[in-house]
């Protein structure tokens, strides 16, 4: 029986806030999938991308680190830059490097051409999942057009997801803190355009449930906020209380798009209903946002191949002119000799239907004119007449 082929890899890509647990977070994942690759010998370990410049030390070995190609020290001291131009600097010296990377990564992490050979060895296995950490400030990299570029290179080659990581404690200390996130998390869900999985951790400080009931059941969360109202004495919220009620009726259908799970980083609990997840999110990928990307991208093509036509058009217009002015040393097609105003004329001749031209008509018309010498000719004849004459 033909063995099946080889599913791609998913990657997943962590994004969260500063503080969030997204590099305990990669370092949990991680460190399960390299269980599961030995336990089940069917899959390489997990193939792991730091694209974070500024962090020191890092607790997981990655594969691919931009602190390997690019000292972000040197960048700030060279271009005169603060933290966070010194990141997007150099994410963007990174993303210049891209058909590189991406070409490592199709090479480690492709399904092999099929081959006869069953027998494979530990050489040719493919990691499930490729990891990739990304900067704390998530602004810099998903806003930044060196982020669009990472990511839209890798949504191309593998089914791509996103994990959002939140600070479960923190978030659901206030019905405002938990909108806030909530609404950074739909503008990076509307930007990339990529299946995205909340994840709450530090599930073993806060359980995640009460963000999920806020989630699930806007009326537990309207009750939330009407208890903090009446906690800070606030009658109906005011403004903001108002603006949060009517969030919280339009977002569900936001929700609905999301796959949510709470997790500990530090224990690990919660670990195999992410990964659930991410199945869910790779089929999701592939039916819904493969298609919708690859039309974009055909797009885009049609857009280039237009423009490369245009330009080659007005290329060949350009070489024309210099060819033609090549022959005659001018660069202008002005006739500037009496002579050339005539061979332009002559040039310029209109092809009638039977075979003669503008020209041979008004000859024939001309000779029509000379013929009829019994003077009842046109005006135009009788001068054509009176200038053969005068010529003659
Ligand atoms: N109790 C608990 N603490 C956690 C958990 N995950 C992370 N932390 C702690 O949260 C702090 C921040 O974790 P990091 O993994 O460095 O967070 P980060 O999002 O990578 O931070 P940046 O690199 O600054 O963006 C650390 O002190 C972690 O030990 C968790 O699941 N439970």
């Amino acid at each position: 029986m033909a063995s099946q082929a080889p599913k791609p890899p998913v990657a997943i890509i962590c994004i969260g806030m500063a503080g969030s647990g997204k590099t305990t977070f990669m370092q949990r994942i991680n460190a399960h999938l390299h269980q599961k690759s030995v336990a089940d010998s069917l899959s390489a370990p997990p193939y792991v991308l730091n694209l974070d410049p500024a962090v020191r030390s890092v607790p997981f070995e990655s594969n691919i680190d931009i602190r390997d190609s690019v000292n972000y020290k040197e960048v700030m001291k060279q271009y005169n830059l603060g933290p966070n131009g010194g990141i997007i600097t150099s994410l963007n010296l990174f993303s210049t490097k891209i058909d590189q990377v991406m070409g490592i990564l199709e090479k480690r992490c492709l399904p092999k051409e099929t081959s006869e050979d069953t027998n494979q060895d530990s050489s040719s296995k493919i990691p499930s999942h490729i990891i990739v950490d990304t900067p704390g400030q998530i602004e810099v990299f998903v806003w930044s057009a060196s982020g669009a570029i990472l990511l839209s290179a890798i949504a191309a080659s593998f089914p791509t997801v996103l994990a959002y990581v939140i600070d479960t404690p923190r978030t659901t200390a206030n019905t405002s803190t938990f909108m806030s996130n909530m609404l950074y998390a739909i503008s990076i869900l509307y930007k990339t355009q990529l299946p995205m999985i909340l994840v709450f951790n530090k599930t073993d400080v806060k359980p995640e449930t009460e963000a999920v009931e806020w989630m699930r059941d806007f009326e537990s969360f309207q009750a939330a906020l009407h208890a903090e109202n009446e906690a800070q004495e606030s009658e109906g919220g005011g403004y903001m209380g108002s603006l949060l009620n009517s969030m919280s009726l339009v977002l569900e259908e936001f929700y609905n798009q999301l796959s949510v799970v709470g997790v500990s980083s530090i224990t690990g609990d919660g670990v195999d209903a992410f990964f659930v997840a991410v199945e869910e999110k790779r089929v999701e990928f592939e039916r819904d946002y493969a298609p919708e990307l690859a039309r974009r991208r055909a797009e885009a093509m049609e857009r280039k191949e237009k423009m490369r036509e245009s330009e080659v058009d007005r290329m060949m217009k350009d070489m024309q002119v210099s060819s033609k002015a090549k022959k005659t040393g001018k660069y202008s097609d002005e006739p500037e000799t009496v002579s050339e105003a005539e061979d332009a004329d002559s040039d310029s001749d209109v092809a009638l239907d039977d075979g003669s031209t503008v020209d041979d008509g008004l000859q024939a018309r001309y000779q029509k004119a000379l013929q009829d010498g019994t003077g009842n000719a046109s005006g135009a004849a009788q001068a054509a007449k009176h200038i053969q004459q005068t010529q003659r």
